[in-house]
């Protein structure tokens, strides 16, 4: 047999047919659904008179336009997005998928309430009407975004027409610096390889610095991969990954366990495995990254400049840069270290989970928010925030003077009522910062959750280096 990627592994154990030499017919082990993106494929599916056959490898979770003022009872108000809640409801009921709802406990943001929940394992093959589902490369799953009408054929067939990609491998060894997190990481690669540079491929991460990540560490990397155009992140599974499976699937025990391990154990790249394209990166040279622009491409390191467009090589990339520094009011040279901001947001898919909070909670330590900034977090799901309550996170969090909301995507893409008014600029630890992405107007810059704390504290963003109670 020739030597395969994880990737091709995963992709092959998962063809139920070949179509041509670009496209097969790929199984689907678990399809995860939100409010936003399924309403438009169950109609379709409806009008069709079909079913869904295998309601059990379905999920859904309302995500997306759910409210997170701190209220026991949630209610959406805004018509249109109650309507997408009940539609979900209803489907769900009909069809059998089981379903976290608005006031679910165990709601949240569906890629970080899949995990959680023991429903991400290594080896399967996960969709979802969303780009962010390339996380669960975390832990060895191949995972990617459809579109709507392709939502409406897994729900029909439990499988989906496939489109190869090409086979990256991107390597980075070397220990991440004091105060840099997997988020740095992710923003420097981005940089350099840019928003398009993986576009077309499935991402494998490997290395030393891969390997010393925390679990929690990789589903921030792989989350923020597509912002690089991956179609899939993959990380191959190892001890931690595997502990983290185990621990909250139940299920696998005794045989199962057996099988699974066995299973697991070939799941990554063969040792002369090919790759189309290959980067290296020294983790050394990593910073606090924090972005500039409105393409998450477009960062630099915390003690860096704005780059000046003119010394971009005439073309696309310059005329971008210009458009960006307009929108964000920023001028070529200035420096991204003292810019005042008037929102922190510390929350979304990318880095709202336990570990995230955790080190929050440490760079604010007994300090308080600073005058004027409204520094807001929301958990990613309603495990997370239990976690963070019963470890005290949320009480001191609140007592410096953040707001503690209930979870959801909220303003990490405003489609509830967290929205930022015209020209505030935040500080946010989400994975996206175009245009209007949190309210019209508004100025977005990317950066880790150690990066968003310090900014809340001083008011303007700081290098989270120059505290001393950092790791
Ligand atoms: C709403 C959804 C389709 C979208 C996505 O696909 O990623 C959203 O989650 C986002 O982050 O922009
Ligand atoms: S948290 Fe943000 S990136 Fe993640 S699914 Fe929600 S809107 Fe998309």
């Amino acid at each position: 047999m020739t030597a395969a990627t994880l990737y091709r592994k995963l992709v092959d154990s998962h063809t139920v047919a070949v179509l041509d030499a670009q496209n097969v017919l790929l199984f689907c082990d678990l399809h995860l659904m939100n409010e936003y993106t399924s309403p438009q494929a169950f109609a379709g599916l409806h009008a069709a008179g079909r079913g869904v056959p295998m309601p059990g490898q379905n999920v859904a979770v309302v995500s997306h336009i759910i409210p997170t003022h701190p209220v026991r009872q949630r209610v959406i108000q805004d018509p249109p997005s109650a309507l997408q809640a009940s539609n979900l409801r209803a489907n769900c009921e009909r069809h059998g998928i089981a379903l976290f709802d608005t006031n679910d406990r165990w709601q949240g943001i569906e890629h970080v309430v899949a995990p959680e929940h023991g429903m991400i394992r290594p080896g399967m093959v996960v969709i979802c009407g969303d780009s962010h589902t390339t996380t669960y490369g975390a832990l060895g799953a191949l995972g990617f975004g459809i579109g709507t009408s392709e939502v409406e054929h897994v729900l029909a067939t439990q499988t989906l027409v496939y489109r190869l990609a090409q086979d990256m491998r991107i390597r980075v060894d070397g220990r991440l610096p004091r105060g840099t997190t997997a988020k740095d990481l992710i923003l420097m690669i981005i940089s350099r390889i840019g928003a398009q540079g993986a576009r077309g491929f499935a991402v494998e991460f490997c290395g030393t610095a891969i390997d010393a990540l925390s679990v929690e560490a990789r589903f921030t990397l792989c989350n923020m991969a597509v912002e690089a155009g991956a179609r899939g992140a993959l990380i191959a599974p190892d001890e931690k990954a595997l502990a983290y499976v185990l621990e909250r699937a139940p299920d696998i025990a005794g045989e199962t366990r057996a099988a699974a391990l066995a299973h697991w154990s070939g799941l990554h790249s063969d040792a002369d495995a090919r790759f189309d394209v290959e980067h290296r990166f020294n983790a050394e040279e990593v910073a606090p990254f924090v972005t500039w622009g409105t393409s998450p491409d477009q960062a630099v390191a915390v003690d860096g400049l704005v780059p000046d467009p003119q010394a971009l090589a005439e073309g696309v990339a310059r005329t971008s840069a210009q458009q960006a520094l307009r929108y964000t009011a920023l001028a070529a040279g200035q420096p991204l270290q003292g810019l005042a901001v008037d929102h922190v947001f510390i929350g979304s898919c990318t880095n709202a989970r336990i570990e995230d909070l955790r080190e929050v909670d440490r760079i604010v330590g007994n300090r308080r928010v600073a005058a004027g900034v409204r520094a807001m977090v929301v958990p990613g799901s309603g495990a997370v925030k239990a976690q963070a309550e019963a470890e005290g996170i949320a009480e001191r969090l609140l007592a410096a003077g953040f707001e503690w909301r209930q979870p959801g995507c909220s303003m990490c893409l405003a489609m509830n009522d967290d929205v930022l008014a015209p020209g505030q600029r935040c500080a946010s630890t989400t994975n996206r910062n175009f245009e209007g992405r949190q309210g019209r107007g508004a100025i977005t810059h990317l950066m880790s959750p150690a990066m968003a704390a310090a900014a809340a504290i001083n008011g303007h963003i700081t290098d989270v280096r120059a505290w001393k109670d950092i790791q």
